[in-house]
């Protein structure tokens, strides 16, 4: 895919706080073209919600950054406030978690729909008012709601809802933070069927945050995996599920829950992500890592054919459900 049809395209970024010994973001680079949809995935700690904000310019106060994060192509980490607010406005949205956090539950949801698209895209109240319908239609809901608050609708219709007011001003990037992960197992399917449609009628590349390896599956065409700020693997979803060769995607593949059997045993990865007060050298996941040998400890693993592992040409990673992998 050429760069010109990247909605998104993160370029060496490396982010590093206050009172640390390693950056949160260390070099990640990562795309997202248009109609596209990439899961980045990887435990929690490892800077997945960190990357997707900086899409936005949403950075930690005393953060110092470096790299590009470039949203239709222009630079999110020099950009001047005012075009900053344009390009939240209408570019890129984004979807949270919990919808009911992020609703006023005093405001119609008629008016909570319009009035974003009202301020920020300047439509005119009855343009507004006719997008929104459009969008109800599309997320699978009816008029109906337009006159009903919050409290009166379920989870999965509010995430519905989130989905039309984050698709108002048409964005080309939809940055999707753990979207489903509040909801029960159906309605989660629902909403992954319902992003994946979307994505298909109204051209919009999403990235797609999450831990749980079978919706990333479901949903992706790409996925990132990342570990300790780095990006250690990535590749189409189907090979990298399918034939994982970093073993930290191997073992997280190993730690994933299947629908079919919940309760089955799983391999859960020994140890802990190293601590941001720590400082790192070699591979971060040396510590944890099953197939280790001295040169990992001592130097660092450049990405190379889209994996960060020095073992990677040699190794052939078993696992223990080897064959019966997230489908993707
Ligand atoms: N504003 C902040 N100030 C200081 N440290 C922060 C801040 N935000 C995040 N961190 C730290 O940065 C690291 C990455 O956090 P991030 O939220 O991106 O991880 P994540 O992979 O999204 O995890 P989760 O799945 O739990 O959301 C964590 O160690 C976190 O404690």
């Amino acid at each position: 895919m050429s760069a010109a049809t990247h909605v998104l395209e993160i370029d060496g970024l490396t982010l590093r706080l206050p009172r640390t010994a390693r950056p949160v973001l260390d070099g990640v680079d990562l795309t997202v073209g248009a109609s596209e949809i990439v899961a980045l995935v990887g435990e929690s700690g490892s800077g997945k919600s960190m990357t997707l904000r900086t899409a936005l310019g949403l950075l930690p106060r005393q953060a110092a950054v470096g790299g590009s994060v470039r949203v239709a192509g222009e630079d999110v980490l020099t950009m001047t406030p005012a075009r900053l607010r344009d390009l939240r406005a209408g570019t890129v949205s984004m979807i949270f978690q919990d919808p009911r956090a992020a609703i006023n539950p005093l405001r119609r949801l008629g008016d909570f729909l319009t009035e974003s698209a009202r301020i920020n895209g300047g439509a005119g109240g009855e343009r507004a008012a006719v997008r929104a319908r459009h969008l109800l239609a599309a997320v699978g809901l009816t008029d109906r709601v337009l006159s009903q608050y919050p409290h009166e609708l379920s989870g999965g219709m509010l995430q519905r809802i989130m989905i039309a007011s984050a698709l108002m001003n048409d964005p080309g990037l939809l940055l999707c933070d753990e979207p489903t992960t509040a909801l029960d197992v159906t309605t989660q399917a629902e909403i992954v069927a319902l992003l994946a449609d979307l994505r298909n009628t109204f051209g919009t590349g999403m990235l797609f945050v999450t831990h749980d390896l079978g919706l990333a599956a479901a949903i992706s065409d790409r996925v990132f995996v990342m570990y300790a700020g780095r990006i250690v693997e990535h590749g189409p979803a189907g090979s990298l599920f399918g034939a994982p060769r970093h073993p930290y995607t191997a073992a997280l593949l190993d730690s994933t829950p299947r629908l079919e059997a919940p309760s089955e045993r799983l391999a859960a990865i020994p140890g802990q992500p190293p601590d941001l007060r720590a400082p790192l050298s070699g591979c971060p996941f040396a510590a944890r890592c099953a197939y280790a040998i001295e040169r990992c400890r001592a130097e660092r693993p450049e990405p190379e054919n889209g994996v960060a592992c020095h073992r990677a040409g040699e190794l052939v990673l078993a696992t223990v459900r080897e064959g019966d992998r997230p489908r993707a």
